[in-house]
């Protein structure tokens, strides 16, 4: 049992990361607490069994929540379900809910803890590379509707978060590649330094490498930075929004059979487009989205839907004001910015650069 690095995120809470370490998730639950909610899937028990033994030895009364698998899991009647569990089970302001999973489990448990009683603590116990550098930390908590993606959720901020790399071994590489699209997305909005770490380590963008720990504390870091600035997303936030726009849009275009990590990998490359083509950045930079995404073996080409069929998820995005729909996009290395507005024309051109 190691801690390997622990990165605050303001004065709100620490991401800690380690190996063997899920333990510790009872040094997270205060001592007020009497009953904890686990939320899970029921996918992966050796990740369970040691958490809730953990929390059943500090002397808690642990109730299971099981709930779907991956994008299933976030629907407002999944919500409902738990938030009755909640209520069967007595639970009160001082009663914990804890997230054991993926970015899926944890948007989902983070939004029951958010509602129920108006707020009851939260510990996320990420279990995918990409709920540990994103969907665990920085609070956007949510599920789905039937018209778009994360379109019902709140604001709402952890105890801790807890990060074990070991339960990394289980992790399906396609799903492991998928978390990488964030870490990518991380080096090319702030922290190049990770692009040139996958680069010279591609094998670590699969499975747990010689530069994987370093590639997600990097990107960990970089979100923290940016949500202590800009919690509820007045501005800077936005920019972790790199190629969601289109992203969102495809994945409820496939009705969620394409992973998160894959239709940003895909909404990155169209950002890139967009901006190459308004001449913000060079051919070097626009190639070397395709390159860096392609070594994690993500997608960076798209044909499964016309242009108009996506336009109307886009709309729906957060950042759309009105009927003008906004994107991050970069003007450089690192520098990220909005394209406000731009023609269908632009749109179609990028959108066909996808085929
Ligand atoms: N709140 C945020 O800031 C934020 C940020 C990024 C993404 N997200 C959300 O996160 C979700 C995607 O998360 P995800 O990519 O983790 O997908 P996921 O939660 O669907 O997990 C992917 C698959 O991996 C399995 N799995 C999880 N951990 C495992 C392990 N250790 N070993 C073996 N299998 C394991 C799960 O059962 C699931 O089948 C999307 O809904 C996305 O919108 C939220
Ligand atoms: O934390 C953020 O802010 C992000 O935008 C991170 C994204 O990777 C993440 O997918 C997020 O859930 C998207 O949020 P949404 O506001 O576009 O629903
Ligand atoms: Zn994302």
């Amino acid at each position: 049992m190691s801690e390997l690095a622990r990165v605050p995120v303001g004065t709100a809470y620490d991401v800690v990361l380690g190996r063997g370490v899920l333990a510790g998730v009872a040094d997270l639950v205060p001592d007020s607490a009497r009953r904890v909610l686990i939320v899970h899937s029921d996918t992966l028990p050796q990740v369970v069994g040691p958490v809730r033994d953990a929390l059943r030895a500090k002397g808690l009364h642990v109730v299971d929540g099981v709930v779907p698998d991956a994008e299933a899991a976030k629907t407002i009647d999944v919500a409902a379900g738990l938030w009755g569990l909640l209520g069967r089970e007595s639970f009160t302001r001082t009663d914990v809910v804890v997230g054991v999973g993926g970015g899926t489990v944890t948007d989902l448990a983070g939004f029951v803890a958010a509602a129920w009683l108006r707020g009851v603590p939260l510990v996320n116990v990420p279990t995918t590379v990409l709920a540990m550098v994103d969907a665990a930390v920085g609070g956007k908590t949510g599920v789905n509707t039937a018209e778009g993606k994360n379109l019902v959720g709140a604001f709402y901020e952890p105890l801790g978060v807890l990060c074990d790399i070991d339960v990394l071994a289980t992790l399906p590489e396609a799903d492991f590649a998928a978390g990488m699209a964030e870490v990518i997305k991380a080096g090319f909005i702030a922290d190049p330094v990770i692009l040139e770490l996958a680069e010279a380590h591609p094998g670590s963008l699969r499975r747990v490498g010689p530069a994987t720990v370093e590639l997600i504390e990097r990107a960990i870091a970089m979100k923290a930075s940016v949500v202590t600035q800009d919690l509820r997303e007045a501005g800077l936030r936005e920019i972790l929004n790199y190629g969601h726009t289109l992203g969102h849009a495809i994945e409820q275009h496939t009705a969620y059979t394409m992973r998160h990590g894959e239709a940003v990998a895909i909404g990155m490359v169209f950002a890139a487009e967009l901006a190459h083509r308004s001449g913000l950045i060079d051919d070097a930079l626009l190639a070397r989205h395709r390159s860096a995404l392609a070594l994690a073996g993500l997608p960076t080409a798209y044909d499964g839907a016309g242009l108009d069929e996506l336009l109307a998820a886009m709309g729906r995005d957060k950042k759309t004001r009105g009927s003008t729909l906004r994107f991050v996009v970069l003007e450089g290395l690192a520098r990220p910015t909005r394209f406000v507005g731009p023609s269908e024309g632009l749109l179609r051109a990028a959108y066909d650069a996808l085929a």
